[in-house]
């Protein structure tokens, strides 16, 4: 090895050893210049430029006010969505939070603390998140903040192109988790509100798993075709037909359609409505992605399908008309409708309502067959997996015809789950005997 390198040990050493490599470097740059033709050597500076811009030290900074302007009190849609997305970011690393229990929330809440730096990942690059107050202590604007968001200038298009926007639809998808929805009554005077708190779901329903499939495929889809609608300038809305005898589900089927979409309920009482006029003024105050409720189309004696008129010659409801109307005003988009009607006689229903792009679906709801009794014993007896005399229960379900609505009632009537299914049992002998005493 000594022999090799030369020894650096006297200050003559270092000087011949700046001078060679002085030397080498004004070589390489007139090489570099007479050499290389010009536009090649263009193209290695910028590239080489490119190169040094992605270093750390080229950072962008957004800085996201929570008001447009610090006076007014317009929000920034931005600076509320930053808020709701960061604390999904926020991993067990961070050291100062902010946490609390709201009343309408199940789970504790955290948020990003002045002191602290969030960052999150996308598309494989960082983002760094800080919360800044935007004016001094004791100043007008005092208690205004701002997100400051830092990233690599290389992101400069992503963060506006795709990061900011997934940013948004987060935003977007845990406002709608989180919506308390509500169900609109039509009164006289117009429409009254309260929670809808109907527990419904897809899961809770006891409903043949295929048609649960096909009504949950149809409802992606439904929300799927926003656009296509738009652009095609047809109403964004889609119509279904719930049929069957009383207590086979239909409401609960209502409800748990509006918890799966995350749509309000409109349940509109044609009883109570007077003239076609005051039907359209109710329809024209149901707010965007609702669910317009029509129930028992049949039985409402004051509803004509085809004239405007009734034989006295007095303005009545026209349902077909009503339709129209509704093409009339969903046409262009807007946020979407679902029109539900519900009958005990779908044969009563005059067949220029049946076509689709009226009533898109018809379901038919039924009597409970044994296949899905075990969703009703889950529902209302806590009983998972198989019991014991579920096998003799789905046998004389099947031989019998008793409403989901009945079976509910038998199962609520005991709290012990072996005395109210041996109780059910008693009860669906004596119908199969053919002594029935309540079957709907
Ligand atoms: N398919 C079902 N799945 C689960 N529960 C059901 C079903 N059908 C009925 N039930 C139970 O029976 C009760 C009454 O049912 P629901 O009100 O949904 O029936 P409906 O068909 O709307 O009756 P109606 O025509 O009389 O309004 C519900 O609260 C629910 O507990």
């Amino acid at each position: 090895m000594r022999k090799v390198l030369p020894s650096f040990t006297s200050a003559s050493s270092w000087f011949e050893v700046y001078a060679s490599f002085s030397t080498f470097i004004m070589l390489i740059r007139t090489a570099f210049y007479d050499l290389i033709p010009h536009q090649l050597r263009s193209f290695i500076v910028s590239n080489l430029q490119a190169f040094f811009n992605t270093q750390p030290n080229n950072q962008i900074s957004l800085k996201i006010n929570q008001f447009w302007i610090n006076w007014s009190e317009d929000n920034n849609e931005l600076f509320l969505a930053a808020q709701e997305y960061l604390p999904t970011r926020i991993t067990r690393t961070y050291k100062s939070l902010r946490v609390c229990k709201l009343e309408n929330e199940k789970n504790l809440s955290l948020a990003v603390d002045e002191s602290e730096e969030v960052v999150d990942e996308f598309e494989g690059s960082k983002f760094t998140w800080k919360l800044r107050k935007t004016s001094e202590e004791n100043s007008r604007d005092s208690g205004k903040k701002a997100f400051v968001l830092t990233f690599s200038e290389s992101n400069r298009e992503s963060v506006l192109d795709r990061y900011i926007p997934h940013i948004l639809k987060t935003y977007e998808a845990m406002k709608a988790e989180k919506r308390i929805l509500k169900i609109h009554s039509s009164e006289a005077y117009g429409w009254t509100d309260r929670e809808l708190s109907h527990p419904a779901t897809f899961h809770s329903l006891a409903l043949d798993s295929e048609l649960k499939q096909a009504i949950v495929d149809d409802l992606d889809r439904f929300l799927k075709r926003k656009e296509f609608y738009n652009k095609v300038g047809k109403p964004w809305k889609r119509g279904y037909l719930l049929y069957g005898p009383p207590g086979t589900g239909k409401s609960s089927l209502i409800a748990a359609i509006a918890n799966y979409l995350k749509f309000d309920v409109y349940d509109l009482e044609l009883s109570s409505i007077q003239s076609d006029s005051e039907l359209m003024r109710s329809i024209s105050h149901v707010s965007d992605s609702s669910i317009l409720v029509i129930e028992d189309i049949d039985c409402n004696k004051e509803v004509h399908v085809r004239s405007t008129t009734d034989d006295k010659g007095n303005g009545k409801l026209n349902l077909s008309s009503l339709l129209n109307n509704i093409d009339g005003l969903r046409s262009g988009g807007g946020g979407g409708w679902v029109i539900i009607f519900t009958t005990n006689h779908k044969e009563k229903i005059d067949p220029a309502l049946l076509r689709p792009g009226r009533m898109d679906m018809h379901i038919h709801l039924s009597f409970l067959t044994g296949k899905v009794f075990p969703v009703l014993a889950s529902n209302y007896l806590g009983i998972q997996g198989p019991h014991p005399l579920f096998e003799e229960i789905q046998g004389l379900l099947d031989k019998t015809q008793v409403t989901p609505a009945v079976v509910a009632e038998h199962l609520i009537r005991n709290e012990d789950p072996d005395l109210a299914l041996e109780a059910l049992v008693q009860f669906l002998r004596t119908t199969v005997e053919g002594h029935p005493t309540e079957l709907y």
